[in-house]
């Protein structure tokens, strides 16, 4: 097995840096659905642009490389002690590469590990079977579009879609409920993986096993195949679009699986992954654990992507406003909902842990005109000692719901940038104070590094670990939506309302 551990490496770059076949071609597919000049379409392009470029500069599409799971295939007889002793070396490997972020926490004391090792990670499950060769696939979910998967135990109410009993007429109301329930906050246009029956755990699992089918095939089960196509073409009537920006792709694929059950449950769980949907495989020799091929079709190599890189540029009727911090309330004020801001000077990232420390605690910096970047970057340092932003898209907002306008008003800050939006609390926040929430684009996280040019310093780096840290960051040319402005303005308030009404046309018996 002299080899497997560089088959396992090789792997892991290839997953978080490539977006297979299958996968890049629904998202060309939905980027020319997408009625030019839209935030949905521009977002794609910026999207399609960060493929490419992780693909160039082979490191991580989005910073949130998530829960790296491999599901091996061993010959009988394989040792799997000693294969998983590789897998975990290969992941502390690709981890002090800046391939994987820093992603395993103590659940109890928030301590970050350091190198992706830890109780229950990563997730290693073996099979046993009777060919040959070793079948390795991995796939990299993040937090985000995972904190969206959700279970249904029927007979269940389904908002906007009544009562879901059990059969597949509820299943079908649930699966629409969850690409609903997601919005734009695990990064839509996403694909989802369901599975029927089992118990909460097998449940979920049925659910994940599904993102590994190609994104292409038929089910087998002829009233699942029909499932899944009324589903494709159900989902994308709901005028989420990508990020919640409103569009005609909310959905990108969707499988759906089936087991057994006990006669007293029947679970519906669905599995949401994000547009940066990482899943290869490899096959290996059983031997050596050499690397034989591919599992899923690679995509064409960078150069050959057709690119438009000025998105996010001329949006529909949107202005374009330059912001260099410390930023005024008065230039807040004159922003409205639609507008494109480039984000010019210092900024400073604060995610979970900075929000719950800063509402009673000081600030180890100045913020008063800042601006907060809900950002975990994945970061390297030089030989130097100096630090420099591997990657670094946005994470989810609503998180920071509970603390975010009394932290806005505490501190003076101006603006926060995330994804996915935020809820009435900051809302009213950012009326009273003179705030603004700017949507960046999840998982575009080689576009937006290329932004953030210098290191000015880190905070809390040693206690809260790389991704919670508070990371000051001089930025050049950052542009994002303006999604909720000073005046009541919520872009993500209006889609949501809007998508629960097209959610409640699609109530009446199908199946
Ligand atoms: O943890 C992150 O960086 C992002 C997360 O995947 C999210 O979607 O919020
Ligand atoms: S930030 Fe978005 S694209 Fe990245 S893992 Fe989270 S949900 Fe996926």
């Amino acid at each position: 097995m002299k080899d497997f551990q560089e088959s396992i490496y090789k792997l892991i770059v290839e997953t978080s840096t490539r977006l297979p076949a299958d996968v890049q071609s629904r998202i060309e597919a939905a980027r020319l659905k997408e009625d030019e000049g839209t935030r949905s379409a521009l977002s794609l392009a910026t999207i399609t642009e960060n493929i490419r470029m992780a693909d160039c500069n082979v490191s991580p599409i989005c910073q949130d490389t998530g829960m790296p799971t491999f599901i091996i295939h061993v010959p009988v007889g394989a040792n799997q002690i000693i294969m998983k002793a590789a897998v975990r070396q290969a992941v502390a490997q690709a981890t002090r590469d800046s391939i994987l972020r820093t992603n395993s926490v103590d659940s109890l004391t928030g301590a970050n590990s350091g190198d992706n090792l830890g109780p229950g990670t990563p997730v290693i499950h073996f099979e046993q079977w009777e060919k040959e060769e070793i079948d390795v696939r991995l796939i990299l979910k993040g937090g985000g579009c995972e904190n969206k998967n959700i279970q249904y135990s029927l007979p269940c109410e389904v908002e906007g879609l009544g009562k879901a009993g059990r059969d597949l007429d509820g299943i079908r109301k649930c699966i629409l409920h969850a690409v609903y329930q997601a919005q734009g906050q695990g990064c839509s246009a996403g694909f989802i993986g369901v599975g029927i029956g089992g118990d909460r755990t097998t449940g979920y699992e049925l659910a994940k096993h599904q993102l590994f089918r190609p994104v292409d095939d038929v089910n087998p089960i002829e009233d699942l195949a029909r499932l899944e196509d009324y589903i494709m073409e159900h989902a994308n009537t709901l005028g989420i679009g990508t990020m919640g920006f409103g569009g005609n792709v909310t959905l990108l694929g969707c499988k759906v699986g089936v087991m057994n059950r006990l006669p007293a449950s029947f679970y519906v769980s669905v599995a949401y992954n994000c547009w940066a949907y990482r899943r290869q495989g490899a096959v290996l020799d059983a031997e050596t654990g050499a690397f034989k091929k591919w599992v899923y079709e690679p995509s064409p190599s960078a150069a050959a992507v057709v690119t438009e890189s000025d998105s996010q540029e001329k949006q529909e009727g949107g202005r374009e406003i330059v912001l260099t911090t410390p930023i005024s309330e008065e230039q807040i004020r004159s922003l409205r909902v639609g507008d494109v801001v480039i984000v010019n000077g210092l900024i400073h990232t604060g995610r979970d842990a900075l929000h719950h420390y800063l509402m009673d605690h000081d600030s180890p910096v100045d913020l008063n005109g800042s601006v907060i970047y809900h950002c975990g970057p994945v970061m390297s340092k030089d030989e130097q000692g100096e630090w420099h932003v591997k990657a670094a898209g946005p994470t989810t907002s609503i998180r920071e719901e509970p603390y975010q306008g009394d932290i806005m008003k505490k501190f003076g800050i101006r603006a926060v940038i995330g994804k996915g939006g935020m809820g009435p609390k900051t809302l009213k926040a950012l009326q009273e104070h003179g705030g603004v929430y700017l949507n960046a684009i999840g998982g575009a996280a080689q576009f937006y590094a290329k932004c953030l040019k210098k290191v000015e310093g880190v905070d809390f780096l040693k206690e809260f670990g790389v991704p919670e840290a508070m990371w000051h960051l001089q930025c050049e040319g950052f542009a994002a939506i303006v999604t909720m402005d000073s005046h009541g303005g919520s872009l993500h308030a209006e889609v949501d309302e809007s998508s629960v009404d097209k959610l409640a046309r699609l109530k009446d018996k199908v199946f």
